[in-house]
């Protein structure tokens, strides 16, 4: 594609998938976050539908959340970055209008793709027990109306499969198939748990690019980005790294302050104020600052 075409969304999502194998897709709990994922050199990021749950409302991912919960965050994130955003939209939150409205607010909220699962409406995390799932027709019907409601053309339409753990590795390749055949541009592979299963599943697909989720301490195992690439796998997300590695230091900076009643021995676990400042270009802010100060005062000089 020529340089000077500018890429919608979508298109850059599009774009990062084949300048990166498998691209790495890392979740970024908020705007800041996000930040933080640029400055590391990632060329996509996720909203993980967990996250907003967990983070943004203290809640178990368990269908609690709304498409307005996530496009609240969406919204704050892109502001803050260019980078492409993948976004897990649960189940779509409904039948096929509201899954029309989904993908309409998600890419208005400025997303560049977003993930429908399989499961029913009262969902659980892809990593647990107790999944029930819908047919396969009515995925196929989720996944229509996802596609019959791009605004954006290369607005990506993820199909998430949680059928692994339900009924077998075969019927979860099964469905992708199918799920690809009514539209899907890729296929989120759910729960996995060895690496052949990634290169059967890959295999299936043919050039459907499918990602797989490398949650920690869930069902799949840490695969590094070699195994996955000679698998085939496309897209390697982890959605709550960073968010699990946040709380973790935050719960001991609180136990911390409150057992020894100084934060001092923490102090390494803290991002530093400069530190801080140089993610959010801080100074240059000031300087825009100083400048309007110093027209203010020379206009005001008689
Ligand atoms: C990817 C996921 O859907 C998410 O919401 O981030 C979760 C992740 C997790 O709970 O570890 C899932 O896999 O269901
Ligand atoms: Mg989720």
């Amino acid at each position: 594609m020529p340089e000077h075409v500018i890429l919608s969304p979508g298109g850059c999502l599009r774009a990062a998938i084949e300048s990166e194998r498998p691209l790495q897709v890392v979740g970024t709990i908020n705007a800041f976050s996000a930040l933080l994922a640029v400055r590391a050199g990632f060329r996509a990021i996720y909203l993980s539908g967990a996250g907003v749950a967990n983070a943004s409302f203290g809640l178990p991912d368990l269908g609690l959340t709304t498409l307005s919960d996530v496009c609240e965050d969406v919204r704050r994130i892109v502001r803050a970055t260019d980078l492409p955003i993948l976004v897990d939209a649960d189940t779509g939150w409904g039948g096929a209008f509201m899954i029309a409205r989904t993908i309409r607010d998600l890419t208005q909220a400025g997303a560049a793709g977003c993930h429908l699962e399989d499961q029913v409406q009262a969902k659980r995390c892809g990593h647990r027990p107790g999944k029930e799932l819908v047919s396969s027709e009515e995925m196929c019907d989720r996944i229509k109306a996802a596609v019959d409601a791009r605004t954006d053309e290369q607005f990506v339409v993820m199909a998430r499969t949680d059928a692994h753990a339900v009924e077998g590795p075969a019927a979860a390749i099964y469905r992708a198939q199918a799920y690809a055949a009514a539209g899907a541009d890729m296929i989120f592979a759910e729960a996995l748990t060895t690496l052949d299963e990634y290169r059967e599943f890959t295999a299936a697909l043919g050039d459907v690019p499918v990602l797989a989720n490398l949650t920690e301490f869930g069902k799949t195992p840490l695969l590094s980005l070699e195994d996955l690439r000679e698998a085939g796998v496309r897209l390697a997300l982890y959605p709550l790294s960073a968010f699990r590695a946040m709380n973790q230091a935050a719960a001991q900076v609180y136990q911390t302050l409150r057992a020894e009643g100084t934060q001092r021995s923490v102090l390494p676990l803290m991002q530093t104020r400069a530190e801080l400042y140089d993610v959010l270009n801080y100074e240059s802010y000031e300087a825009t600052l100083d400048a309007l100060f110093a027209r203010q005062k020379t206009h005001e000089q008689p």
